[in-house]
């Protein structure tokens, strides 16, 4: 079974002299276990893309398949599959600095029905941690950590409602290079527990290593990006 489908995904912005065609007719196909990259100028339109898909913005024609079933228009439907189905990683980490590791990983675990009491909330965010190899943090203010060590809890909280694929928005942009390689590599190993992942990068280092290189432009997907250099 395919895990996504989009078929002819369009996308305006705004109205009149504001209108924007963000998205001209994108088809793109996600199968399970598969990691794909996303590349292609600012501005072409990967982020709206990821937005689509991720059901985080409604399409303006077009169609989309998440998990077999045509993407629900209502928006409790619509939360519920962000919640179950998605996980979302983006270059800000998104975290919450006054709180906890624990605090931040176990947000999405709040939101899930049938609903997960606190302790296996607790539990289930302290061995997603140790995943991550933040074991030694679970306790501490996520202030007190470094950008990629913050980034890891963003992945950490990604997983924890174990989703079915992770959607990145340039989850490497804020990173030195050392950094944005341990986490790439942990992105792409959430693939061993049977998640896709798709990934919007301006990085051919991170593109490079997912199994396939989509590339788009002027909210247009092209042909697959080529000559990807690792200087
Ligand atoms: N909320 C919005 N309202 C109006 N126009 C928008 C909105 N969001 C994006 N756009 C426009 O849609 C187009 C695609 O933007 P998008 O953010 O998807 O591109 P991108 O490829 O992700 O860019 P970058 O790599 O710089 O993040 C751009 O022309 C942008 O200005």
């Amino acid at each position: 079974m395919v895990l996504l489908r989009a078929s002819g995904l369009s996308k305006t912005y705004g109205q009149g002299r504001l209108r924007v065609e963000a998205l001209r007719g994108v088809s793109l196909s996600v199968e399970p276990g598969e990691a794909v990259a996303l590349m292609g100028p600012s501005g072409c339109g990967k982020s709206t893309l990821l937005n689509l898909l991720g059901l985080t913005l409604p399409v303006t024609s077009g169609e989309l398949v998440v998990g077999g079933e045509p993407a629900p228009t209502r928006e409790r439907e619509r939360a519920r599959l962000r919640n179950e189905f998605f996980g979302y990683l983006h270059q800000e980490f998104a975290i919450v600095e006054s709180d906890t590791v624990a605090a931040n990983v176990t947000i999405p675990l709040e939101y899930a029905r049938p609903r997960v009491g606190r302790r296996q909330r607790l539990e289930r965010a302290r061995r997603v941690v140790e995943s991550v190899g933040l074991g030694w943090a679970l306790r501490r203010r996520a202030a007190e950590l470094s950008g990629g060590e913050r980034q890891r809890v963003a992945i950490a909280r990604a997983l924890v409602n174990e989703p079915s694929l992770v959607i990145a928005d340039e989850p490497t942009a804020a990173l030195d290079l050392a950094t944005a390689g341990e986490i790439v590599t942990l992105l792409l190993s959430m693939r061993q527990l049977g998640a896709s992942v798709l990934v919007a990068t301006h990085d051919p280092r991170v593109a490079e290593r997912c199994d396939r290189v989509v590339g788009m432009a002027d909210g247009r997907l092209v042909a697959e990006e080529t000559g990807i250099s690792t200087d």
